[in-house]
């Protein structure tokens, strides 16, 4: 069996890449080249279509390349992030004549963050006027340079100048994929971890999902689990590109015949080894910006999370550690509450978290990165809907998780409580009303530091009588004007409240 290595074609909407994967392609799937119904009728790619070639690695062993068309539209980018995360290196389709377009641009940014090999193709050159087609596309390809130079991809990226629909340079850039083929890092004996696609079934003979596999290996016989429907099943037979095969492993896209099952049920998902993956409510990651997402991310907002082929809203809350900058999220750590911030405005080194409440559990598999969006957006807006990324840091399985596991994350805002004097008792102690409510436990308070408006520092010594006061004591004696204005003064008690647990009374 030949090496297969997941080749990926993303770019704008219509920059060409369903014309390219045909162009690239002798091998067609049950889902390749537009051939859903609704997307010949609007004639833009509407889901993953996947193709191939047999090819030869530079050392001349049998090479399987996969292509994965993704679709363009803004509309759409949930499917091609799924797109994205099954492929080892990206062609990043740019129109010769519209140069670096919005989703272009958001393509980018995924295939940078999912650290994902890049060759870019700029397609159509043969709408470019023939006398100054090379002066346009060296302008095109310094452009693209210093775009790329800006990113982790640098400047050396390899560019092909081609036009799918004329076959020009096609063999060139076959000879490129060749050249940048790589042996992809392959786990096969991790536990199975399928990404379907497509789902249908077969009369007679079981229902076949479509899809690559990210770890592990699979053989027929197996017992498979689909952890979204809860059920298992068994593996009847399976295919490679309509070849009969008995097992498959890591990277490679097989159709796989299990005993039936409702395949509206599972359009996507996952296919997993029994028992390997839970719904997750809730996680905690490091919150890595995107520095070309230019409004603010604010806690207690929601945006869209996608994770593998899963999309799914979440409430985000934000925290950052004000005393080391560790990349650890530690249990029994506390954590300042952050209001908002502005991704272009956080340097790389800073240590921000965010929680991610999702409405609707999801299956998340180890070391997954899960990128954060805002779709709601204007389609049409040339922004970058792409708003940070980051990889699991704490998760809990706990569907009880508002109760048992969210008061255990300590993160507080700041507050300040603030009282007045009723009387001086004398120069080194006063009695202070109105700084807690009727109610409070005042003795939680006791020992604590609190700020005069003048500056003068004192301690809580004791609750005073039976209602809301206490006695604050100085060890150095009040000035005299203070004494003057007692009235006026302020009493300041700084303290924290914490988000989750309004149980724990505890100070700074
Ligand atoms: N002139 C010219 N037209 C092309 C070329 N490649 C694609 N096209 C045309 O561009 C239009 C869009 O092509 P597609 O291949 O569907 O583009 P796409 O990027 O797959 O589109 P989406 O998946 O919907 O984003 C079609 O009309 C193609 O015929 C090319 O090399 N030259």
């Amino acid at each position: 069996m030949p090496t297969n290595f997941n080749v990926g074609l993303l770019g704008h909407v219509d920059s060409g890449k369903t014309t390219l994967a045909k162009a690239l392609s002798s091998i067609s799937s049950t889902a390749a080249f537009d051939k859903n119904p609704q997307s010949v009728e609007r004639g833009i790619t509407l889901d993953l279509g996947f193709s191939g070639v047999l090819a030869q690695t530079p050392q001349g062993y049998p090479l399987q390349f996969t292509f994965v068309d993704c679709p363009g539209h803004a509309s759409l980018i949930r499917t091609i992030i799924g797109g994205a995360q099954i492929i080892d290196l990206m062609l990043l389709v740019v129109d010769a004549q519209k140069g670096i377009q919005t989703q272009t641009a958001e393509c980018l940014i995924i295939g940078e963050l999912l650290q994902k090999k890049l060759i870019v193709v700029i397609n159509k050159i043969d709408v470019l006027p023939a006398d100054q087609r090379e002066s346009k596309l060296e302008k095109l390809r310094s452009r693209l340079s210093k775009t790329l130079g800006s990113t982790s991809f640098g400047s050396q990226v390899p560019m092909y100048g081609v036009s799918a629909l004329e076959g020009t340079n096609i063999e060139e850039l076959r000879a490129g994929l060749s050249d940048a083929f790589f042996q992809p890092e392959r786990n096969t004996n991790a536990p199975l971890l399928m990404y379907v696609d497509h789902c249908f079934g077969i009369k007679g003979q079981g229902t076949v999902c479509t899809g690559t596999l990210l770890q592990g290996r699979v053989q027929v016989n197996d017992t498979v689990e689909l952890p979204a429907l809860r059920e298992q099943r068994k593996v009847k037979s399976m295919q490679m590109f309509r070849q009969n095969v008995t097992s498959a492993s890591m990277g490679d896209r097989i159709g796989l015949c299990v005993t039936q099952f409702n395949a509206t049920l599972m359009e996507r998902g996952v296919i997993a080894e029994p028992g390997y993956l839970k719904p997750i409510y809730a996680v905690c990651l490091r919150l890595r910006p995107i520095r070309y997402y230019k409004q603010s991310i604010k806690s207690n907002s929601k945006l869209h999370i996608s994770v593998g082929h899963d999309t799914v809203m979440a409430n985000v809350t934000l925290f950052r550690d004000n005393d080391n900058r560790s990349t650890d999220l530690q249990p029994e750590k506390d954590y300042e509450f952050v209001e908002e911030l502005l991704p272009v405005e956080v340097p790389e080194s800073d240590v921000v978290f965010a929680l991610l409440q999702f409405e609707t559990p999801v299956l998340i598999p180890p070391n997954s990165i899960l990128i954060a969006s805002k779709l709601d957006m204007d389609v049409h807006s040339t922004s970058c809907r792409l708003a940070f990324w980051g990889r699991i840091a704490w998760q809990t399985h706990c569907s009880n998780y508002i109760q048992d596991v969210l008061p255990k994350l300590r993160i507080f805002k700041r507050k300040q409580k603030v009282g007045s004097i009723q009387r001086v008792v004398n120069a080194n102690e006063v009695i202070v009303h109105n700084l807690f409510k009727k109610e409070a436990n005042r003795d939680l308070y006791v020992g604590k530091w609190v700020d005069l408006s003048t500056g003068e520092r004192g301690l809580i010594e004791r609750t005073f009588g039976q209602t809301s006061k206490v006695a604050i004591t100085f060890r150095e004696a009040l000035s005299t004007e203070t004494i003057l204005n007692i009235k006026d003064i302020k009493v300041l008690l700084n303290c924290k409240k914490y988000i989750f647990n309004k149980q724990a009374g505890l100070f700074q």
